[in-house]
């Protein structure tokens, strides 16, 4: 299969340790022979920090996104680090620039591409653009509530939910650079449209990419 993992920075970066970048390394290397993958990384806590200063700085919201992409390129390439001679060396910067690396058969590895979307979106783009036959969000809680279950510990838990169900709970979620609350809307938008068969799941156990290849865990998003 053709995979498209997007691996948030919540999960890889939680702690500022190298061990979740070699535990996913491993996990990629196991799957590399059997699939084709591409992988997006997240910019988790660092990406807000650096934004968070930048806005202080009076900078604009594009200008913030800018400084989170480059927090996301700098987490692809720890994780290219990890993985060794399997990735392409370098972090695409585009869509067109990954499908054309693509054809050297290693793991691709990107983070973001341009500001006004997080890097959900990009997974959703990039899945298109290849011609996925699934995409993995992998994130720091269990799949898709109706609520924050951070905030709410009685959120409701959806197995499955429709990109337009999942729309409407997240309309009015904030838009601004670093706060792309927890699935964005061009991702969404990109499922509906192709059809790309998604599913979101807790990224904190590694072993549950295997897990979500065999559609056991999380939540699908159906893409209607
Ligand atoms: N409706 C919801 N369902 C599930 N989690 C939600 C929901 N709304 C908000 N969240 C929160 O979203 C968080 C995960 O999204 P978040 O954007 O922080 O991480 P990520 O996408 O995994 O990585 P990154 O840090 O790279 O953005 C969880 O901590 C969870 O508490
Ligand atoms: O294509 C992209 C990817 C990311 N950004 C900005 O970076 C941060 C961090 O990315 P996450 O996916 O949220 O970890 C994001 O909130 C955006 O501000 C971007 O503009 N474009």
């Amino acid at each position: 299969m053709r995979i498209v993992i997007t691996i948030g920075g919540s999960i890889i970066i939680s702690e500022f340790s190298h061990e979740m970048f070699r535990a996913y390394a491993d996990i990629l290397n196991s799957l590399r022979d059997e699939h084709d993958l591409f992988v997006v990384v997240g910019g988790g806590r660092p990406a807000r920090d650096y934004i968070g200063v930048a806005r202080e700085l009076g900078a604009s919201e594009a200008r913030c996104d800018d400084i989170g992409i480059d927090v996301t390129r700098l987490n692809a390439r720890l994780l290219i680090t990890a993985l060794g001679d399997s990735a392409y060396p370098g972090v695409p910067e585009n869509f067109r620039e990954a499908l054309e690396v693509a054809a050297t058969g290693r793991i691709v590895v990107m983070g973001g591409t341009e500001p006004a979307h997080s890097t959900d979106a990009v997974g959703a783009i990039l899945a298109e653009t290849v011609e996925a036959d699934l995409m993995i969000n992998l994130t720091s809680v269990d799949g898709f509530y109706d609520r924050d279950p951070a905030k709410y510990p009685d959120a409701r838990f959806y197995p499955e939910i429709t990109a337009s169900e999942m729309l409407e709970h997240l309309r009015g979620s904030d838009v601004r650079a670093g706060t792309y609350e927890f699935f964005d809307h061009t991702a969404l938008h990109m499922i509906r449209r192709s059809g790309i068969r998604t599913m979101i799941v807790n990224g904190n156990d590694p072993e549950n990419l295997l897990r979500a290849i065999d559609g056991e865990i999380g939540t699908t998003v159906i893409p209607e």
